[in-house]
């Protein structure tokens, strides 16, 4: 006996379907039902850590009738290239999957975003289903169909809208996580917490040992609350049009931060680094109170995620923020802070404030 899992919505917009995002144990038994009987093949796309998850996966539906095909990506942000996606193509043309067939992404955020591009695009759309392995995945990548790969230029700019046809978030599957890539997922969460609710800062900041565990006293409650902010947002902003920018919190600096060391550092490391530049920023620029600006760096701390950045790399971060897909023309925008939970846009900031944010950063 399993409890029933935890059911919150993402409404359809922008012309998609509504979905589901579940948040449970023994989830799987639900894939079925999600890929429908319409479906004749199934791809399960994993990175090379779930070798073992992937093809238990292939073979439960193989069993159920369906062509089951499972593809092994590379692991981490290596699997967000085009070539990585060029091979997924390869592999659906010589199975003949065609518009009924059905993607299932089983991984961290880079996976889930590989493979909903590439279910974006095979045949100009299929149904695809997300099965987050790590926290981010669960609270964010999964969740509001942004899909993507990166470029040489930059991060994620080559991508789609698509959402998922639904999430399947088995907490089990935290167990294996490393501690590195669990207390990352805590930045997205966090996130949601300077953002939108702050109970969530209050849970961590009263046990912030508990939460780099996946068996702490709040992990399911803190998971699914960061998971109702972004179901919130992108219900009503699926494709970006304004609200969902308030998503894009620290991650202006933190795509230049990951561009800069290659890739090396996870997501939510960078998203920490530009979460406390965003305070700054919103704190020079008049807007935030010196208590909520200062708690960013604490929690952030308290957790075990950095707060600061090499501080000679400057005019190269500023160079790759110009193709962060929230600038407009030459103007940077930045989602900055006009109180806890009060996200606001900060358009074209004068020179001088980055500078002085960005010294409050600078190791
Ligand atoms: N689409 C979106 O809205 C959105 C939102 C946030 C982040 N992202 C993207 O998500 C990516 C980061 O995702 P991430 O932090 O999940 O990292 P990740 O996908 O790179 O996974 C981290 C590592 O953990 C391994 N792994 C995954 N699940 C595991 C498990 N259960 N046990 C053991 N190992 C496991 C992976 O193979 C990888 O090596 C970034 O590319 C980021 O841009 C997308
Ligand atoms: O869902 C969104 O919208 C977000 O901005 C969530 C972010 O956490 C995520 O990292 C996203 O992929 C960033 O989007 P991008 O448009 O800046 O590439
Ligand atoms: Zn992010």
């Amino acid at each position: 006996m399993t409890d029933a899992p935890t059911r919150i919505q993402v409404a359809g917009s922008a012309g998609t379907a509504p979905y589901e995002v579940l948040v449970g144990r023994q989830l799987l038994g639900e894939l079925p039902g999600l890929i429908g009987t319409r479906a004749k093949r199934v791809a399960v796309l994993h990175p090379e850590a779930l070798a073992s998850t992937g093809e238990a996966i292939r073979e439960d539906l193989a069993a159920q009738g369906y062509e089951a095909i499972a593809i092994q990506l590379p692991n981490a942000e290596e699997s967000k290239t085009v070539e990585v996606a060029a091979y997924c193509w390869k592999a659906l043309g010589q199975t003949n999957f065609t518009r009924t067939d059905v993607i299932v992404g089983v991984g961290g955020g880079a996976t889930t975003d590989l493979a909903g591009f590439v279910a974006a695009t095979w045949l100009r759309g299929v149904r695809w289903i997300a099965v987050p392995t790590t926290v981010l995945g669960m609270v964010d990548a999964a969740v509001g169909g942004k899909t993507g790969i990166n470029t040489a230029e930059g991060k994620n700019l080559v991508g789609a809208f698509h959402p998922p046809a639904g999430v399947l978030c088995d907490l089990a599957a935290l167990e294996s996580l490393p501690v590195h890539d669990y207390v990352s997922g805590l930045a997205e969460i966090i996130k949601a917490g300077f953002i939108a609710d702050p109970a969530i800062l209050d849970l961590i900041e009263a046990d912030p040992e508990g939460a780099r565990t996946p068996g702490g006293p709040h992990t399911s409650e803190l998971i699914e609350r960061a998971i109702r902010v972004k179901a919130e947002v992108v219900s009503t902003d699926l494709k970006e049009s304004g609200l969902r920018e308030i998503l894009n919190y620290g991650h202006t600096l933190a795509h230049a931060i990951e561009k800069n060391e290659r890739y090396n550092w996870r997501h939510g490391a960078a998203v920490a680094v530009g979460m406390v530049f965003a305070a700054e920023l919103g704190r020079i620029a008049g807007r935030l109170d010196d208590a909520t600006a200062d708690r960013h760096r604490a929690i952030l701390t308290a957790v075990g995620l950095p707060v600061t950045y090499r501080g000679d790399q400057w005019p190269k971060l500023l160079e790759t923020m110009k193709v962060d897909k929230k600038t407009r023309g030459d103007r940077l925008r930045f989602i900055v802070l006009d109180g806890l939970a009060k996200p606001t846009v900060l358009e074209g900031p004068d020179p001088a404030m980055l500078l002085a944010a960005h010294a409050e950063i600078a190791a």
